[in-house]
């Protein structure tokens, strides 16, 4: 099986090797063969190489991927293998069934219709429980950021074209058919059609904690869950699933599966639309931030009811967004395990670890992941109950329903904190009820609360407060 190499009117030239005979791979894969050698790609061309790049960066697609769905991957041939071992590969039962709109076993929540102003989007046609599950999709095609920085567009958004060809073509047809943003699409050549359709309906996703390749996000469509609009208040929340490793929450800890969910982040009526944030709800800045962001890289003047508020309520959630961000930051600071408040001794870094938001191809999410319970370590000072309890307040009044798990799960650690068992196990429960559906049962940091609920005195930060200096 050894496909054509290269890509017509290349520029550079393609791959001296470009092969898509799985032997070529093997030879270069030494010891960590395995998984490759087990998996037979569809196709594993085209393949270019960067100039200064030390791995071509090719399309591996895989037909046969999720009951015949498929799914494209523009990566170097080491992340290829390194996929390739996930369980949605290794164990197609991981993701039998998960493309529901395929194979559906379950009538729909929801039907696609046509929006004033934003095109197409999802409208739920029965009631949707908090936390019920509304779809989920495996991915259809991942780009490993590597290509945007190594290649030319040129080059990149012809292996973009290459990946999309090469799935069944009920799948292509679908991805073709996703909004590219311009109205008028019959003068875009095929290649830039699908790099704006890309661009516009994809989503960040951050590498797993055994990635090889801890540098680059994967770019990554999901042609189903790109229907859904934004609104800066969603009523839904989007979870990665691809994980299998790692830090919980976005990006991280998941089935293996490739799959992203999208559950109700509060009850949903029929007749709503079904809507998602392209961006952090928290985004420093308030309005003008959101509405810049959302007009640079989506293209559309966001009218939400958070962007259509009156002047001077605006101006009050701003206000409170901005408190929202003062009080976590009081809040993640703890006294050190020896009882010094020794800035040095940082134990995960904080906030500092969110990613930047919106950067790169700007396509969906990026959004920042929770930030780690324990915070960090260092000169303490305001931080008691009574200011998770205005966290909480803060959260319900900005209508954060997707986030409430993080108020409840700071609120619990004050109250412990503090040598209050009862309220502190309260809150814990209460961010278990909220943080399940949004963060997966194996969350790290509700792991952390479910063990400060089931016996608060020996958690961590069991009256760890009433040592500090007020
Ligand atoms: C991921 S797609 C969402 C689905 C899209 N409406 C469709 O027809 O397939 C993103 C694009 O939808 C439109 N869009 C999404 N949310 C919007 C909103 N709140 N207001 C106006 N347009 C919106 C913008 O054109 C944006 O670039």
């Amino acid at each position: 099986q050894v496909e054509i190499c290269g890509l017509e009117n290349s520029l550079i030239p393609a791959w001296p090797v470009c092969v898509a005979d799985q032997r070529y791979l093997e030879r270069q894969d030494g010891e960590r063969g395995d998984a490759l050698r087990q998996h037979i790609w569809t196709h594993s061309s085209p393949c270019l190489q960067g100039r200064y790049a030390e791995q071509p960066i090719c399309v591996f697609t895989d037909t046969n991927f999720a009951d015949g769905r498929g799914i494209s991957l523009i990566t170097t041939p080491q992340r290829a293998r390194y996929l390739a071992s996930k369980p949605a590969f290794t164990r197609p039962e991981t993701v039998r069934g998960i493309n529901q709109d395929l194979n559906r076993t379950v009538p729909a929540k929801y039907e696609m219709r046509h929006i004033p102003g934003k095109g197409m989007g999802l409208i739920a046609t029965s009631h949707i429980r908090r936390g019920d599950l509304i779809m989920a999709n495996t991915a259809s095609l991942m780009i490993d950021y590597r290509a945007f920085n190594e290649l030319s567009k040129h080059e990149y958004t012809s292996l973009q074209a290459a990946a999309v060809s090469h799935l069944p073509s009920f799948h292509a047809d679908r991805l073709l058919a996703l909004s590219a943003h311009v109205t008028d699409t019959s003068h875009l050549a095929r290649e830039e059609l699908i790099e704006k359709i890309a661009a516009t309906n994809s989503f960040d996703i951050d590498p797993d904690e055994d990635d090889p390749d801890q540098h680059y996000s994967f770019f990554v469509l999901f042609p189903e869950i790109a229907r859904m609009n934004h609104d800066c208040r969603p009523n839904a929340e989007y979870r990665y699933e691809g994980g299998g490793g790692g830090r919980g929450g976005r990006g991280g800890r998941g089935a293996g599966s490739l799959a992203q969910s999208v559950r109700a982040a509060r009850d949903i009526a029929p007749g709503e639309e079904i809507t998602l944030s392209y961006i952090d709800p928290l985004l420093p800045g308030g309005r003008a931030a959101r509405v810049d962001r959302l007009r640079r890289n989506w293209g559309f003047a966001c009218a939400c009811p958070l962007c259509s508020l009156d002047r001077a309520r605006s101006e009050e959630s701003d206000r409170r967004i901005a408190q929202i961000a003062e009080i976590k930051d009081e809040l993640a600071v703890w006294p050190g395990d020896d009882g010094d408040d020794d800035d040095d001794d940082n134990h995960d870094g904080g906030n500092e670890e969110e990613d930047e938001e919106g950067g790169g191809k700007g396509g969906t999410a990026g959004r920042p992941s929770s930030p780690p319970l324990r915070g960090r370590t260092g000169k303490t000072g305001k931080a008691c109950p009574a200011m998770a309890e205005l966290l909480v307040a803060l959260y319900e009044m900005e209508r954060l329903w997707g986030l409430m798990h993080e108020a409840y799960m700071l609120a619990a650690l004050e109250y412990n904190g503090a040598g209050d068992p009862w309220t502190a196990v309260k809150y814990a429960r209460l961010a278990l009820e909220w943080g399940i559906p949004m963060l997966g049962e194996a969350d790290e940091d509700l792991e952390d609360m479910r063990e400060l609920a089931s016996d608060p005195q020996r958690h961590w930060s069991w009256r760890r407060r009433r040592a500090e200096p007020k």
